[in-house]
């Protein structure tokens, strides 16, 4: 990644030393918060047997001064904010020191999803649930092959995990991957601050070593505005793509007969969005984010897809080229920050929202037919639909704040949403999309 970022170092300890048996005897109440250990954690029996000691009121007291015993974790982590607030909170995951801008998330599930969504890379995600990690993580959650956010900011850690598909605790997950965690800390109030002052950069540190003043400094120095993230999350390599969604999974029966050839721009595209594409028949071939648009159109594919990805739209002028190389020459569909690409590359600016759309509740009206999707959003930067020339139509808007939510341009065969048809996570309502892709796509070849 272009932005400058403080070093994480792989954890050297895990969650907590506390013994669940203590934490039940010594102090029933406050199991809601403690961090019990990772064996603990795993599997419903276990949790329900500690209740059960709870319930049966067994309790004693504990040994003043015999710190090694005590059951509870003390805070152990710190949010710095650029504002100069400092938040108090308990670790999970890596442990080191790192800056990024602070986003909250109103999703109430798909937490895996949201950490291995590339768009997140600079970003530290909050998430207002205040409950997460109850159902683990799985190997198919996976929206790309690594985790490129700064961390995770939680209210409160499951103290177990509790699905069919758990494969290991969001815990371990993150230890492996290297990515920091917070819990225990007043996410509502931060979510507040963010909500009335706009987006804040951070400094999440373990390091005890480091003043307040020293990580106020480094939240100050950081910047995300006008930095290139693309470049540190696509791929190095064109690749082919021919996974569709699983068939359990699958809620469009009618499949298409015919096979279209889509080249998808990484820009740092989601999984789902080419499960998706390929369950409606396309055939995808994926290019890294500075792939010549002269070689994409030599491969005279059906339609072109510029993905989502991370940070300003405006730092990317090498993509806003690409882009403006190939629309208007064959049919195009943007996702996210590939809307934004197109809205630059027809002319239009965009800029930078007060905190951003970060969820799987947002309202958003397709102005031809009146429709209303409840859609899954990430996005902190939008197209000033004033600035777009004269042929551009805005298709969408969110209904929570009236902003361009999506584009068509006839004439140059190209659409492109602002949120996510692919969901992963959130509802399905904008699938449909994909449908009217393929049918931009048969048009032109008719
Ligand atoms: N999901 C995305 O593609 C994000 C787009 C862009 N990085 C933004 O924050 O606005």
């Amino acid at each position: 990644m272009a932005a400058p970022a403080a070093t994480v170092s792989a954890p050297s300890r895990c969650l907590s030393s506390a013994n669940p048996r203590s934490a039940a005897q010594l102090n029933p109440t406050s199991l809601a918060f403690a961090a019990p250990s990772a064996g603990h954690r795993r599997g419903g029996d276990r949790c329900l047997g500690v209740r059960a000691k709870v319930a049966s009121g067994v309790q004693s007291a504990s040994v003043v001064g015999d710190e090694a015993q005590r059951p509870w974790k003390l805070s152990d982590a710190r949010l710095v904010l650029e504002d100069g607030s400092v938040w108090r909170a308990k670790s999970f995951g890596a442990s080191g020191t790192q800056v990024a801008e602070v986003v909250f998330n109103t999703s109430l599930t798909g937490y895996q999803e949201i950490l291995t969504d590339p768009s997140y890379a600079g970003q530290f995600v909050l998430m207002t649930n205040p409950h997460i990690g109850n159902t683990g993580v799985n190997p198919d959650d996976e929206e790309s092959n690594q985790c490129f956010l700064g961390g995770l900011i939680i209210r409160n850690l499951s103290i177990c995990t509790s699905n069919w598909r758990c494969k290991e605790t969001l815990e371990e997950y993150l230890i492996k991957r290297n990515i920091m965690g917070i819990y225990d800390v007043d996410t509502r109030a931060i979510t507040r601050r963010l909500r009335e002052d706009g987006s804040l950069i951070g400094v999440l540190s373990t390091d005890e070593s480091r003043t307040d003043a020293e990580l106020l400094e480094m939240a100050k120095k950081w910047k995300i505005v006008g930095v290139d993230l693309i470049s540190g999350v696509t791929c190095d390599a064109p690749y082919e793509w021919s996974d569709k969604t699983d068939s359990e999974w699958e809620f469009k029966k009618d499949q298409s007969s015919e096979t279209f050839h889509v080249v998808a721009y990484d820009f740092g595209i989601k999984h789902n969005i080419m499960r998706r594409l390929t369950s409606y028949g396309c055939k995808i071939t994926v290019v890294p984010a500075n792939w010549p648009a002269s070689k994409v159109l030599n491969l005279k594919p059906d339609g072109v897809l510029f993905s989502n990805g991370p940070g300003d739209p405006a730092a990317v002028p090498y993509a806003v080229k690409t882009v403006q190389e190939i629309v208007g020459k064959i049919p195009v569909f943007g996702i996210c920050m590939g809307h934004q690409l197109i809205g630059q590359a027809l002319g239009g600016k965009t800029f930078k929202m007060k905190f951003g759309h970060h969820g799987g509740n947002h309202p958003v009206c397709d102005l031809r037919s009146g429709r209303v999707d409840i859609s899954s959003q990430n996005h902190n930067y939008a197209v000033d639909p004033e600035s777009l020339p004269e042929g551009a139509q805005v298709t969408h808007i969110n209904l929570n704040d009236n902003s361009c939510a999506g584009l068509q341009y006839p004439k140059m065969k190209l659409m492109s949403l602002q949120y996510h048809p692919e969901s992963s996570p959130g509802p399905h309502d904008s699938d449909t999309a994909f449908g009217e892709f393929i049918e931009l796509m048969k048009t032109n070849r008719s």
